[in-house]
């Protein structure tokens, strides 16, 4: 029986501005997405009887929740597949961690189960059914590093720089609905265009989000001052994972070597490619 063994890699986002806010809530961002070579990974196998199993079951989020399960689900339903599947889940992403693991899943699933099913549907409408799950899992199906806009499903590739990443996760979950309804976070940076995000690069980058996470979330302002004493430190997403660029692997590993007992963290490269991507096309 075929079985497929596919990533879930993180993302970060590079640089995330919040220039408004739509009628239903939802806020207008320009983000630069880029991808780990580090994530998480789904084995799949087909089952004839249409069930979809997921195991082992995520401690915190009920396998009817579960992303994976939705996305499997979906797609059933969406390509009228009578087929299910048998899911083996192992995570290394933390939840609520601004990595993106879980809208990672969902695209994994989605893009491994058409290709397990044999179903051909296209990017778009996969993309389609995805951003229902989440608004990271576009960028994710797309496999490309992007500039994102919208909500982050209006995407353009980009190549950015590919240098080694310090992760730490400061021992908090950030929920991202508190975050967006926070009355402090600040809503009106001018949009600017791609042309001007990517030009002077890493340098002139910031995240939005920051200001308010700091504030809400005291262990991720200590885990911003304790990396960023180091090398320029920044807030992935909504958080609460914050990373620093460095020049060489080594690098990064003197720098987890130093992490204090309440911080977990990971050395990781960037990746214009996702490394779904670079497995499905083998
Ligand atoms: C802002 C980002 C940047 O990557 O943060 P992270 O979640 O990765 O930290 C994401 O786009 C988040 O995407 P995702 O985590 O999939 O968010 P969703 O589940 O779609 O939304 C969770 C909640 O956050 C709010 N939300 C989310 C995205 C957005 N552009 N505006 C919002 O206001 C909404 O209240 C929504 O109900
Ligand atoms: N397969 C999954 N992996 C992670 N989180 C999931 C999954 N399915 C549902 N969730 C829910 O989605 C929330 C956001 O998870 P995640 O994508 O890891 O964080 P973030 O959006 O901050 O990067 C989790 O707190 C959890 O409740």
């Amino acid at each position: 029986m075929q079985e497929l063994v596919l990533p879930a890699p993180a993302k970060l986002n590079r640089m995330l501005h919040i220039t408004g806010r739509r009628p239903d809530g939802y806020h207008e961002l320009q983000t630069l997405f880029q991808f780990l070579d580090h994530g998480d990974e789904l084995r799949m196998r087909c089952r004839e009887d249409g069930a979809v199993h997921l195991s082992p079951a995520l401690d915190t989020v009920p396998d009817e929740a579960n992303l994976i399960v939705r996305a499997a689900r979906l797609l059933q339903a969406e390509s009228g597949c009578p087929l299910g599947a048998d899911i083996l889940l192992t995570k290394r992403l933390p939840m609520g961690g601004g990595l993106g693991g879980g809208s990672s899943d969902a695209a994994t699933t989605l893009l491994g189960l058409d290709r397990l099913w044999q179903l051909g549907l296209s990017l778009e409408r996969l993309a389609a059914v995805g951003l229902t799950l989440g608004a990271d899992v576009p960028v994710f199906l797309h496999g490309r590093a992007a500039w994102a806009e919208g909500i982050g499903e209006r995407l353009t590739a980009v190549e950015l720089d590919t240098p080694w990443f310090v992760v730490v996760h400061p021992g908090v979950s950030v929920a991202t609905a508190a975050v967006f309804g926070a009355t402090q976070l600040t809503r009106d940076t001018p949009p600017i265009t791609m042309a001007r995000a990517l030009q002077g690069g890493a340098p002139g980058w910031r995240n939005d989000c920051e200001p308010t996470v700091r504030s809400l979330y005291p262990r991720v302002a200590a885990a911003l001052d304790w990396l960023g004493a180091r090398a320029p430190a920044m807030l992935t997403g909504t958080g609460a994972c914050v990373f620093a660029r460095v020049d060489t692997q080594a690098e990064a590993q003197r720098i987890v070597a130093e992490l204090p007992g309440d911080y977990t963290a990971f050395t990781a490269r960037g990746l214009n490619l996702s490394p779904l991507h670079a497995a499905l096309n083998r």
